[in-house]
């Protein structure tokens, strides 16, 4: 009813803050968007779940998530992702997973120093009732 979609909207909006975030970080940006298979052919040999900033927005606007732990379980994959196609110890590989490192302790420092827990029980409430 209205009070459970005031929560979702409140969801979306508190979601698309932590994704913008992380999305204007500049060393984030090989993250912004879909890994590029013209440019990367084997990578959904590798990646079976690929995942960027730009997919978490339309997912975000397509009403997917209604808890927040439902979105970090997707916010994960996209260093997850990198972590596990850029595995060598060559300059290139360590590079992009420093990066994914910091993009894991980034999405959680912002989802702790930002949510309600309170709110966040609000939402687990919606999804168990559904
Ligand atoms: C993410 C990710 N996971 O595996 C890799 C590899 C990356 C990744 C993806 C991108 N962006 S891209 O797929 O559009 C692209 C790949 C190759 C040449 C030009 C663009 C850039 C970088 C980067 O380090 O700059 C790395």
């Amino acid at each position: 009813e209205e009070q459970e979609e005031d929560v979702l909207r409140d969801l979306r909006l508190f979601l698309r803050y932590v994704t913008e975030s992380l999305a204007q970080d500049r060393r984030f940006k090989a993250f912004a968007k879909p890994v590029d298979t013209e440019e990367v052919p084997d990578y959904t040999l590798v990646v079976k779940a690929p995942m960027d900033l730009s997919t978490l927005l339309t997912n975000i606007d397509e009403q997917k998530y209604v808890t927040v732990d439902e979105f970090v379980c997707d916010a994960d994959l996209i260093w997850k992702n990198a972590l596990e196609y850029n595995p060598d110890s060559d300059p290139m590989d360590r590079h992009i997973r420093h990066r994914a490192c910091a993009l894991r302790d980034a999405l959680r420092s912002i989802i702790r120093a930002e949510l309600n827990e309170g709110f966040q029980r609000a939402c687990e409430e919606i999804r168990a009732s559904r």
